[in-house]
């Protein structure tokens, strides 16, 4: 519930949004591969790896954009609701098509503290890390984002919220 946030803000994202938002970042992300220049096959990537779960939808969108049939995940947990714990690896991706990352598109939903991103770039060094919406603690740790929010909002995303009553503006005391 938004009265018990220990943010200051919420920024809630529609679907709609989040399809509008992920189509502008694989826009940014067109040409950007070593092995292309925009409007060639993929964009120049040879592969798209979601961080799970967040990062599945954005990275649906942009493969789609992009032309890029070959996806794969990283399973990475940090959260438990809104409390941060040590960011783990639950599930990697095909280590022969990963290498060191090169030519690999990492997607994420967000970058809030940046612990995520930084345990995965540890990994694959050489990949390009991509999200759709960035906060300022963990603006480093991406390569390419389209919006960025405040450290004090919490962004909602249309997967774990479900349209409700909303009392008039003018209610009845
Ligand atoms: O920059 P950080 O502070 O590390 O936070 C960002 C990460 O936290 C959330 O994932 P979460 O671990 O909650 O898992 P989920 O994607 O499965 O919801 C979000 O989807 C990012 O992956
Ligand atoms: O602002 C956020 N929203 C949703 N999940 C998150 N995980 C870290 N920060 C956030
Ligand atoms: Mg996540």
């Amino acid at each position: 519930m938004t009265d018990r946030l220990p943010h200051e803000k919420g920024f809630h994202v529609s679907w709609d949004q989040i399809h509008r938002d992920a189509r502008a970042l694989a826009w940014r992300l067109d040409g950007l591969g070593p092995d292309g220049e925009a409007g060639e096959q993929g964009g120049g990537w040879r592969a798209v790896v979601a961080i799970t779960r967040g990062g599945m939808a954005p990275a649906m969108i942009v493969a789609r954009e992009l032309d890029i049939r070959t996806v794969d995940t990283i399973s990475v947990k940090s959260y438990d609701h809104q409390a941060q714990s040590e960011a783990h690896v639950l599930k990697s991706p095909d280590a022969k098509m990963m290498g060191d990352g090169t030519g690999i598109l990492i997607i994420d939903d967000l970058v809030d503290s940046g612990k995520t991103l930084e345990l995965v770039r540890a990994l694959y060094p050489n990949a390009h890390f991509a999200t759709v919406y960035a906060k300022p603690s963990g603006r480093q740790q991406v390569d390419t984002f389209v919006t960025e929010v405040s450290q004090d909002t919490w962004i909602f995303f249309p997967w774990d919220m479900a349209m409700q009553y909303v009392p008039p503006y003018r209610g009845q005391d």
